[in-house]
């Protein structure tokens, strides 16, 4: 029989057992309401989390505040399915000596690490970008599996504008998250793909919702092309929201409706879980939109949670404010939001009366890259 050299061939990118082994991991981080702290944030992004608290931006204060979170109650793994870590964070220590991967592990979360290193410019764009990262990323990849990550975090930026986002940037990033979660999955990474479309600008929640269909669509038509195994994947997407400029305001049905249509339509159901970034919504509007999300009445063949960094972190990081008496109020405020996220990643969130004003605060940067 004559065979058309157009065909596709097989040639496996992974073993039955490393399939095995990523799904379950992916399967463990999501199962039963749990969630993703997103506590990654770079040095940069965390000395703007800390100087809106007037504390400096030191290697001892980003540690102090990251052992409260790690150190809550360990009913948070109920909660809390994986922390991302930064590399700085993933060699830290608690007071007593402990590794904070060491304290995380032993509650049964799973530890992931941030992987991309951050934007660089495409000539010739309306000021888009690409990410930095792939150059050795194999190799960080081996040594980070070896010190106790089992999953990883790669955030590409893609923003709404005059003629953004471009074709170019639509492709180039998708390419470069499966090469990305290729390279994970050749670990024995579960890797986190994270394309996303950030809300700045005036627009409504109708071109969110086109434009995260179209960016979706490139992505796991890459993720596809690169042979990446979709059961050992997570997916950390915008919600489909108005630009945060807009004046027509939308009620979380709506964002709810319009963000699982997008997903319904370009997120195959061989993905074990969504877990949503916060985009700088407060952290009540996070999990109210949470919550009606798996209240929407559409197909959802995904587990659809959350991978907060702000709507996790913000009141805690005002309840601590620096001072190592506030320890208490930090932790309970961490595992109020966890909790609730939780429940909302369940349906079953329900908002109790009055909210404080730091989980109602919009926690919005403009063009918040990396
Ligand atoms: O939007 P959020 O929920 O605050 O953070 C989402 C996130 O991807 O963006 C940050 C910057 O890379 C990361 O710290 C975090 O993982």
């Amino acid at each position: 029989m004559c065979v058309p050299v157009t065909m596709a061939h097989q040639f496996p990118a992974l073993t039955s057992e490393q399939k095995k082994a990523l799904s379950e991991t992916a399967r463990r981080i999501v199962a039963n309401g749990k969630g993703i702290l997103a506590a990654d944030e770079s040095v940069g992004t965390m000395g703007n989390r800390l100087q809106r608290i007037k504390v400096e931006n030191t290697e001892e204060n980003r540690r102090q505040f990251r052992e409260l979170l790690f150190t809550v109650d360990s009913s948070v793994s109920q909660s809390i399915g994986g922390v991302i870590l930064f590399h700085e964070t993933l060699y830290q220590k608690d007071g007593q000596g402990k590794l904070f991967r060491d304290i995380l592990k032993e509650k049964g979360i799973v530890v992931g690490i941030k992987l991309d290193q951050g934007v660089a410019p495409l000539a010739g764009t309306n000021k888009e970008t690409t990410v930095q990262g792939l150059d050795g990323l194999s190799e960080r990849c081996a040594q980070y599996k070896k010190d106790g990550a089992d999953f990883g975090k790669w955030r590409a930026v893609l923003k709404i504008d005059n003629q953004c986002p471009s074709h170019l940037a639509i492709q180039e990033n998708a390419n470069t998250l499966a090469r990305y979660a290729s390279i994970c999955q050749q670990n024995g990474l579960v890797p986190i793909v994270e394309p996303e479309v950030i809300p700045d600008g005036s627009h409504d929640m109708e071109h969110c919702q086109y434009v995260t269909e179209k960016v979706l669509a490139a992505v796991y038509k890459a993720l596809n092309d690169h042979h990446v195994y979709l059961e050992g994947t997570l997916l950390k997407p915008n919600m489909v929201t108005a630009g945060h400029a807009c004046t027509k305001k939308y009620t979380p049905e709506q964002v709810a409706m319009a963000t699982v249509t997008a997903l319904h339509r370009t997120v195959p159901a061989a993905v074990p879980g969504i877990c949503f970034l916060s985009g700088g919504m407060s952290e009540e509007d996070a999990t109210l939109n949470l919550n009606a999300i798996n209240l929407c009445p559409l197909p959802k063949p995904w587990k659809l949670s959350f991978s907060y960094g702000r709507a996790l972190q913000a009141s805690a990081l005002a309840a601590w404010g620096g001072k190592a008496e506030n320890k208490k109020a930090t932790q309970e405020a961490f595992m109020k939001r966890a909790l609730a996220n939780s429940q909302a990643a369940k349906g079953q969130y329900v908002h109790m009366g009055s909210s404080d004003s730091a989980s109602t605060q919009s926690l919005f940067t403009a063009s918040y890259t990396y």
